[in-house]
């Protein structure tokens, strides 16, 4: 694994947020730098290092890292290694910390604690910042920092990350060294134990906690019928939702873009300017843009899943299924977030322990259905399946969506099945250690954030390499024109006509047209841009005045229902990214695991659009 490139500034104090996973570390950087980096209700969240820049109260200037988690300063995972690299001053192109932040969480301390102590060792000066003091108090757990701050010998601070609460007292803190430059009280590291019950005991929290709120959840959600029972009804409403709820919205973008292109080719005069934009930018790119709110819906859903908590419990309810196929449920969420992108998934295995396990998980990953394909799938789906009711009130396109994501967390499970063969010898069955956090209500303004920035990045991908290799293509579609005399559609005859008829003859097996060969090339790049090259494809090669014509319509009347479940078939498997092949390189640190998986997923992909179209052929005969 490479470091990512940190700039060096041997000048200027360096602080460090050091702590427990999910004990708040990144909602306070976030507070202090004005970052928004991510946040969310589950252990191993931040898994690199990400630095920021903090304003003390009399205006200072300090450079702020945030750190992954960890329990101890023994590492057992990569992300847990880049902090106690920080903090010994191994970190590649990072100087030892001047200040180290401790947080701690307020609601529990005994195994906070003992963190902490490991730190304060480390001789590194050291604040404490008492966090989540808002949960403890709500179960009635009152902590008297001023006792605490004298029993550890440091300043304390009680913070409430999420509302700012206390962040001033720190920032102020900051501005006076003197009271944090002695590295306060240290003893060697076997009296931790008495020590901490020594803490414990002074601050009146000895005794033992009763249940808590979240525990009562618990019985239910994590009971083993009745929780994984729960768990398939919730993602399957997720797919129910995704299109139940885009139609309105979806509706509106579209007539937007279909009044806009009509404007625009009522505007400007016939020729290649009209034809660049109403063919390539508004069929190509609102083609894509369409599917912005089935994208929001999707993330919505993924928020509340991690802001709430349940997402660890989730993999605590299939670690026995994980288990069969030779993975743990450590895996589950860098494979959940892979539904989001396989790249932050790819990047979110540094928490697994394991080498071998991590290793599976990244090969796997590519094979859950990340959102980039929810466009493609929608166009399909849009056009080719009935949009009517089935079994009582379930909507057969949200049943058909919820199905290809399945098939796609199946096939990454016979991977993973197959792979248990071959890596046998590095497998270690270990019982699943995993914090459950407790539940919280997610907060309306976090989730909002999220959602405001996945449109962001939705939009930007429209507006920059979707926009730029859609141009590409109606360049390549228009050029050169066609010769005298000629009847086809200008694009047989230029140079993207011809590109796609030499595809044709690989993809024709499994029954892609030439329009379809050629919007898998720019697919590359990004899968979306699929949609955005067949609607500038369509919309050129279509002759008179059909061209302002939806793309939907159009591959409904023209491909057969086997080509289009062919390629379906095709985007479940087919590894039609290369920024996550440059992922799995950067994490793998070589070529051999990324071409092993280009292999492997174009070989699945073939074979499986291949047997699709020929029996779906077979049986609709
Ligand atoms: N109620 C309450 N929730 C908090 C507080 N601080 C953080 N949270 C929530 O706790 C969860 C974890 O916060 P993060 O900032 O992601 O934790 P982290 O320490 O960076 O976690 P890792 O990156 O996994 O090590 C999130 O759901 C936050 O919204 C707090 O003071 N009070
Ligand atoms: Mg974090």
């Amino acid at each position: 694994m490479r470091e990512a490139v940190i700039h060096v500034h041997p000048a200027g104090p360096l602080l460090a947020l050091v702590g427990n996973p999910n004990c708040g570390k990144t909602a306070l950087f976030n507070r202090l730098t004005g970052s928004r980096q991510k946040v969310a209700n589950y252990a191993g969240v931040t898994v690199e290092r990400k630095e920021g820049r903090l304003k003390t109260a009399a205006g200072k200037l300090l450079r702020v890292l945030d750190l992954p988690g960890t329990y101890s300063l023994y590492p057992r995972s990569p992300d847990e290694r880049v902090t106690v690299d920080v903090l010994a001053g191994r970190a590649q192109g990072e100087k030892r910390p001047d200040l180290v932040v401790c947080v701690l969480d307020a609601t529990n301390l005994r195994r906070n604690l003992r963190l902490f102590l490991a730190v304060q060792r480390q001789g590194v000066p050291c604040v404490v910042a008492l966090n989540m003091v808002d949960l403890a108090a709500r179960r009635g757990i009152q902590i008297d920092t001023q006792r605490l701050s004298e029993l550890l010998g440091v300043p304390v601070v009680s913070t409430v990350a999420t509302d700012g609460e206390g962040l001033d007292e720190l920032r102020s803190l900051l501005d006076n060294p003197d009271r944090w430059q002695s590295a306060g009280i240290t003893q060697p590291e076997g009296e931790d134990q008495q020590r901490i019950q020594h803490i414990l005991k002074a601050l009146g929290l000895d005794a033992l906690q009763g249940a808590l709120p979240s525990d009562k959840v618990d019985r239910v959600l994590l009971h083993p019928v009745v929780g994984p029972i729960l768990l398939a009804v919730l993602l399957f409403l997720l797919f129910q939702a995704v299109f139940a709820w885009a139609e309105a919205p979806m509706g509106w973008i579209e007539a937007g873009t279909g009044w806009l292109g009509e404007q625009a080719g009522a505007l400007l005069p016939e020729g290649h300017l009209r034809s660049l934009v109403v063919d390539g930018l508004i069929a190509g790119v609102g083609g894509v843009l369409v599917f912005l709110p089935q994208i929001l819906i999707l993330f919505f859903f993924i928020l509340l899943l991690e802001e709430s908590g349940y997402l660890p419990r989730a993999a605590f309810l299939l670690d026995r299924l994980m288990g069969s196929v030779g993975l743990s449920g450590r895996s589950f969420i860098p494979l959940l977030s892979s539904f989001a992108c396989a790249i932050p998934g790819i990047m979110a295995t540094r928490s697994i322990a394991n080498p071998r396990d991590r290793l599976v998980t990244i090969l796997i990953a590519p094979l859950m259905t990340c959102s980039a394909r929810l466009p493609v799938y929608a166009l399909l789906i849009g056009a080719f399946i009935p949009n009517r009711e089935v079994w009582g009130g379930f909507e057969l396109q949200g049943l058909v969506l919820f199905v290809l994501y399945l098939a796609g967390i199946v096939a990454a499970m016979a991977v993973a099945w197959v792979l248990k063969r071959f890596t046998n010898s590095g497998r270690q069955v270990r019982p699943l250690m995993m914090e459950l956090p407790s539940y919280h209500w997610p907060h309306p303004r976090n989730v909002l954030i999220g959602l405001l920035q996945r449109a962001e990045i939705f939009i930007k991908r429209v507006g920059g390499i979707i926009l730029t290799l859609t141009l590409l293509l109606w360049l390549l579609s228009t050029f050169p024109g066609p010769p005298e005399g000629a009847t086809g559609p200008a694009i047989e005859y230029s140079i993207a006509g011809y590109l796609g008829r030499g595809l044709a003859v690989i993809f024709e097996p499994i029954g892609f047209n030439w329009q379809i060969s050629l919007s898998l090339v720019p697919g590359m790049a990004a899968r979306e841009i699929a949609v955005s090259a067949l609607g500038t494809v369509y919309s050129l090669a279509a002759t008179g005045e059909d061209t302002a014509q939806a793309l939907t319509p159009l591959i409904a009347s023209t491909w057969g229902l086997p080509t289009a479940f062919s390629l379906l078939a095709w985007f479940v498997f087919a590894p039609q990214c290369l920024s996550t092949i440059a992922a799995v390189k950067r994490e793998t640190g070589g070529i051999k695991i990324p071409a092993l998986m280009l292999g492997y997923l174009f070989v699945l992909a073939y074979v499986a659009s291949y047997l699709t179209f020929h029996i779906s052929t077979w049986l609709l005969r």
